[in-house]
């Protein structure tokens, strides 16, 4: 398999909301290796959650290229692309129903058959005796577990997550890292992890990224991101936290 598993190049992104037109992303570029677990870090609204979305086309770029396995997203059919590259939210949100209906949902969408779907409830830790229960009755940490194992249904080669433990307790943070990195672990794959939490950085990433107002202002290795930060503001970052970049 290439090396890249994404590759960014000049991508730029701006919206437009009441008559101003705000530029989000500005000529990003970067890449992230095959089997990397990279964390994006930055302020709130620097543009980390866009640059997920255009990793499965959830949004495209208005200038720039976006490489999947070194394949331009454009050019990918949009169902084999969003069953490559999974995507899991904060939120996690579910249909009304039970867990083995939101379980099978992607199944249902790529018109697959799933044989023994608990298989997927245990990959995540969840008993196989929870398929028939309500989702409305599942914990925060159930949730985003139930969430996993429907992208994993698919077999994603890249997992975009996007402040997935930030509505957690500490204890489920934990669980959901480690859940994570044995998913990572088991299957080489690729991720692309958006946190608020430095430290959450510090204990799964392999490598970091730092938007600050759409700008790729660093990016490196765990340890030369922490160790030898090249950028002013990541220095600030990593002496005072988010607080200094807003
Ligand atoms: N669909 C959209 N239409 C208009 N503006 C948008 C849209 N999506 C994002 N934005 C704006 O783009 C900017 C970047 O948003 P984005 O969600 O990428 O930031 P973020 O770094 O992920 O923020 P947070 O950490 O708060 O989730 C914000 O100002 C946001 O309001």
């Amino acid at each position: 398999m290439e090396s890249n598993a994404v590759e960014l190049r000049r991508i730029s992104k701006s919206f437009s909301a009441n008559g101003k037109v705000e530029k989000v992303l500005n000529q990003i570029n970067g890449t992230v290796q095959t089997g990397a677990i990279l964390n994006i870090l930055g302020p709130s609204g620097s543009g980390k959650s866009t640059i997920l979305s255009m990793c499965n086309l959830l949004l495209a770029p208005d200038e720039g290229e976006v490489y999947i396995h070194g394949k331009e997203v454009r050019k990918w059919n949009i169902p084999e692309l969003r069953q490559k590259v999974g995507i899991a939210f904060q939120s996690a949100p579910m249909i009304p129903g039970t867990v083995l209906d939101n379980l099978m949902l992607p199944a249902n969408i790529h018109q697959m058959t799933i044989h023994h779907p608990e298989q997927y409830l245990n990959k995540v830790g969840l008993p196989t005796s929870m398929l028939q229960k309500n989702v409305q009755d599942l914990s925060g940490g159930q949730k985003q577990r139930l969430a996993l194992a429907r992208t994993l249904v698919n077999r994603p080669s890249i997992l975009l997550l996007d402040e997935i433990t930030s509505a957690l307790d500490p204890s489920s943070v934990r669980e959901i890292e480690e859940l994570i990195l044995s998913i990572h672990k088991a299957e080489n794959t690729t991720i692309l992890w958006v946190t608020h939490d430095l430290e959450q950085a510090r204990r799964v990433g392999t490598e970091c990224w730092l938007i600050v107002n759409g700008e790729l202002v660093e990016q490196g290795t765990k340890d030369e991101f922490f160790s030898s930060p090249k950028d002013d503001r990541t220095k600030q970052f990593l002496a005072k936290g988010m607080k200094a970049l807003t």
